[in-house]
C-alpha cells in the first residue's frame, strides 16, 4: 500500500519514477533477469554499489572507529547445532497461509494488514476523502490487494481496523487466523478462501559437505559468529569489558512473499554491534553524557497497544531516566543510531524509534526499538536495536561447556555463606555402582534451597531421599554415612558472570533505499528531471568532469583534473559525450553526483574553470588548485556549498538542453 508522502521541496513523491531512475541507472537490478528473475534476490550495479560503500565507511567510522570495537567476518555457513542451540531452528519463523486452489501463498500478518488498509482506503473514498495511490511496477500487479472499492465501513469498524493495524505485529499465528475469520479475509486476488497460518522457518537449509552429514544454514543474522567468538575477543581485549564488536556481511532470510524491492529481499548485506556490558549496575554506558540531549521520535509499547501511533519527543537523557528506554546502553546506541542516519543524509522529519511489544520481540531479546524511516511503502524497520540480555553467550555456554564468561578479580572478597555438600566418595562408589556418577550430579545440581532442608532431614531420620530421574524408581535414599551437608563461608576473590548484550542491527539495504527515497526531488522547471540529493560524503560519484566539447584542446585538461582529483582521494566520472551540458549535468543530477567541473576555452587560456553545484545549480569560477581545495571540503563536509559560493566568484553560466 503506498503512503503519501512529500519530497524535501514539499511536492508529491512519486516512486515510479524514482525506482526507474535506480533501475535504468543500475543503482539496482533485479538478479538474473534474463532468465526471469527470482523474487526478493537483486543485483546492485556501480552508483549502487559506490553509495552502499560510502554508507558502511561513515558506517565503520561512526561506530567501529568512534568506540574501539572489534571487527570480525564469520563466515556465512553455520552448521545445525549452532542455530539449534541459539533458538533459530525452532523459533525464526513467520506465519504464512496457502490459498489451496491457487497454490498463492502469503504471509498472514502482511496480508491482515494490506486489506485491511484497502478497506479503510476505500472507506475513505466513500467518505469523499482524497487518497492518492501511484500504480506500483506493473509485474506485481497481479499479487497487489485488488478491490479497493469505496465501501462505507461503520465507524466503530473503522476502528477496531486503525488498532489492528497499530499493533499488527504483536499476533501470534493463531490470533491471525481468528482475525481472517472474523474479518473474511480472503485470497485478494481470486476471492478464495485460505488455509489457516502455519509458521514457516525462514532460513535457507543446506548440507556441508559432500557427505551430506554436516546438515546446515546459511546464517540469518552475523550476529552469532559474534557470539562464538567471545571468550577469544575478551583476550584480544585483555579481558577488558565493557567492549563491542561488529561485522558487516551478508545474511540470508527465506521470506514468504518478497516484495517492496530492496526493502525485503532474501540476501542483504546486515552491519551488526553486539556490545557485551556487564548486567550489574544498570547497564551504564560511560558516554552516554554525550548524547542524552538527543532528541527521538518515540512511539512506546503502550501507545501502540492502545492502538494509537503517537509519537512523543523525548531526550535519550529523560527516556532512560523514566524507563521508558530499559538502560544507558540501549539509549547511548539508540542516540547513536540517530546521529548516523542523520549524517548519511536521511531526513530528520522521517525517523522514528518504535518499541516492540512482547509478543512481537525475537526469542533473544528482553527490549527492543526499531529505528524506522517513513517511506511510500509506510514505516519501514531498517535498524532494530536489542537488549539480548545473556540469552546467546548462557545457551551457547551451555551446550558446548565453553567458558563464555568474563571472570574478574574482585576488589573486595566477598564472604558467601552457602549449604555446601560433601560425599563420601570411598563408600559411595560400592553402593551406587554404575549410577554412582548420576547420583553424584543430582546432589550437585541441589539448590541451596533445597539443601538446607535435607540438612535438617539428615540430622532428623539418618538419611535423605532425593529424586535422580533413570536411577531405580527415580528416588534414591543416601545414608548419614555416605553424605555431609553444612552451612560454611566461601570467599570469592573471583568474579564470574555472563554478560548482556545490547545490539544494534542494521540493514544496509533498506537504509540505501530509504534515503534514495528522502533524497529523490524533481526541478521546477522539468517534472522529468530528477535529482538524488545526497550528501556529498555518501554520493556514489563526487565530480562529473565534463569538457564543454571533444576538442582536443580540452583533453590534457580533463587528465590533469582527474589525476588532481584522484590524488586527493576524490572519485570522478569524465562525461565528454556530444550530449549538451545540460544534458551530461541532467544525467549525473540523477546519479546524485554532487559537483560538476566544465572545462571551456577559457580554461585553456587561463587554467580556470567552473564548479558547479547540483541542487543550486549555481557556478563559481576559480583556479584548479582553488577549486580541488573546494572538492575536497565539500567531500569532507568540512565546508558546505554555500560557503564556497560566498568565497569564490559566481559564475553565471547556462545549462542548454
Ligand atoms: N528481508 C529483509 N530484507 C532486507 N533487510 C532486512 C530483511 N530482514 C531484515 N532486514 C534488515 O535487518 C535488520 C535487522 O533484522 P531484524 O531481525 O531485526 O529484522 P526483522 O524484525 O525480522 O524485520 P522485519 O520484521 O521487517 O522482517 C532490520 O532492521 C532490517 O533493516
Amino acid at each position: 500500500m503506498a503512503h503519501p508522502m512529500t519530497t524535501k521541496d514539499g511536492k508529491p513523491f512519486d516512486r515510479a519514477s524514482l525506482e526507474s531512475l535506480m533501475r535504468r541507472r543500475l543503482f539496482y537490478t533485479p538478479s538474473f533477469d534474463i532468465y526471469g528473475g527470482v523474487s526478493g534476490l537483486y543485483d546492485y550495479g556501480p552508483p549502487g554499489c559506490a553509495l552502499t560503500n560510502n554508507i558502511v565507511d561513515i558506517w565503520r567510522k561512526h561506530f567501529v572507529l568512534k568506540e574501539n570495537m572489534l571487527e570480525v567476518d564469520c563466515t556465512m555457513l553455520t552448521p545445525y547445532e549452532v542455530l539449534k542451540t541459539s533458538g533459530h531452528v525452532d523459533k525464526f519463523a513467520d506465519w504464512m497461509c496457502k490459498d489451496p486452489k491457487t497454490g498463492e501463498i502469503f504471509r498472514a500478518d502482511h496480508l491482515v494488514e494490506e486489506v485491511l488498509e484497502s478497506r479503510l482506503k476505500g472507506d475513505k473514498e466513500a467518505r469523499g476523502v482524497k487518497v492518492e495511490e501511484k500504480e506500483e511496477d506493473p509485474k506485481k500487479k497481479k499479487k497487489k490487494v485488488k478491490n479497493i472499492t469505496a465501501i462505507k465501513l461503520e465507524d466503530s469498524v473503522v476502528q477496531e481496523y486503525e488498532e489492528i493495524l497499530a499493533k499488527i505485529d504483536n499476533y501470534n499465528g493463531e490470533e491471525l487466523g481468528f482475525l481472517m475469520k472474523k474479518y473474511d479475509i480472503k485470497n485478494p486476488a481470486t476471492g478464495g478462501e485460505l488455509l489457516p497460518p502455519v509458521s514457516f522457518n525462514l532460513m535457507f537449509q543446506t548440507s556441508i559437505g559432500p557427505s551430506s552429514n554436516l546438515p546446515g544454514y546459511l546464517r540469518p543474522e552475523t550476529a552469532q559468529g559474534q557470539f562464538l567468538n567471545f571468550q577469544k575477543l575478551l583476550d584480544f581485549n585483555q579481558q577488558t569489558m565493557p567492549f563491542a564488536s561488529a561485522s558487516i556481511g551478508k545474511s540470508f532470510r527465506n521470506e514468504i512473499s518478497p516484495r517492496a524491492g530492496l526493502l525485503r529481499v532474501r540476501e542483504f548485506l546486515m552491519a551488526e554491534i553486539e556490545h557485551f556490558v556487564d548486567p550489574e549496575g544498570g547497564k551504564k554506558h560511560q558516554h552516554f553524557d554525550e548524547v542524552k540531549d538527543v532528541e527521538l521520535e518515540l512511539l512506546n509499547r503502550e501507545v501502540q497497544l492502545a492502538g494509537k501511533t503517537h509519537v512523543e519527543t523525548t531526550k535519550i537523557g529523560k527516556a532512560v531516566e523514566i524507563g521508558l528506554v530499559d538502560n544507558e546502553t540501549l539509549g547511548y546506541f539508540l542516540a547513536r543510531i540517530q546521529l548516523f542516519l542523520l549524517r548519511i543524509g536521511v531526513d530528520p522529519q522521517k525517523i522514528r524509534f518504535r518499541q516492540h511489544m512482547a509478543n512481537e520481540m525475537a526469542h533473544y531479546a528482553t527490549d527492543c526499538w526499531d529505528a524506522e524511516l517513513l517511506t511510500s511503502y509506510g514505516w519501514i524497520e531498517c535498524v532494530g536495536c536489542a537488549d539480548r540480555s545473556a540469552y546467546d553467550l548462557s545457551v551457547h555456554m551451555k551446550k558446548t561447556g565453553a567458558p563464555l564468561v568474563v571472570r574478574e578479580p574482585r576488589k573486595e572478597p566477598l564472604k558467601i555463606e552457602e549449604w555446601q555438600i560433601d560425599i563420601e566418595k570411598k563408600k559411595f562408589g560400592p553402593r551406587f555402582k554404575k549410577d554412582g556418577k548420576t547420583v553424584e550430579a543430582a546432589i550437585e545440581a541441589l539448590t541451596q534451597d533445597l539443601r538446607e532442608k535435607l540438612a535438617l532431614d539428615l540430622e532428623k531420620e539418618g538419611k535423605i531421599i532425593i529424586n535422580v530421574p533413570g536411577v531405580g524408581d527415580g528416588e534414591v535414599e543416601v545414608p548419614k554415612e555416605l553424605i555431609v551437608i553444612e552451612k560454611r563461608t566461601r570467599v570469592e576473590n573471583v568474579r564470574e558472570y555472563t554478560p548482556n548484550v545490547i545490539e544494534p542491527s542494521f540493514g544496509i539495504g533498506r537504509i540505501v533505499y530509504a534515503l534514495c527515497e528522502h533524497n529523490y526531488w524533481t526541478r521546477a522547471e522539468d517534472e522529468a528531471r530528477g535529482v538524488l540529493s545526497f550528501p556529498p560524503t555518501v554520493a556514489p560519484t563526487k565530480v562529473l568532469i565534463v569538457p564543454l566539447s571533444s576538442h582536443g584542446d580540452f583533453k590534457p585538461f580533463v587528465r590533469t583534473l582527474s589525476n588532481k582529483l584522484q590524488d586527493i582521494g576524490v572519485s570522478s566520472r569524465v562525461d565528454d559525450s556530444g550530449a549538451s551540458i545540460g544534458k551530461r549535468y541532467s544525467r549525473n543530477d540523477e546519479l546524485g553526483t554532487p559537483l560538476g567541473i566544465t572545462i571551456d576555452f577559457q580554461s585553456v587560456k587561463d587554467n580556470t574553470f567552473t564548479l558547479r553545484d547540483r541542487d543550486t545549480t549555481k557556478q563559481v569560477r576559480a583556479s584548479l588548485d582553488e577549486i580541488c581545495n573546494s572538492i575536497s571540503n565539500l567531500v569532507t563536509g568540512t565546508e558546505q556549498w554555500a560557503e564556497v559560493a560566498a568565497r569564490l566568484p559566481a559564475f553565471e553560466g547556462q545549462e542548454v538542453d
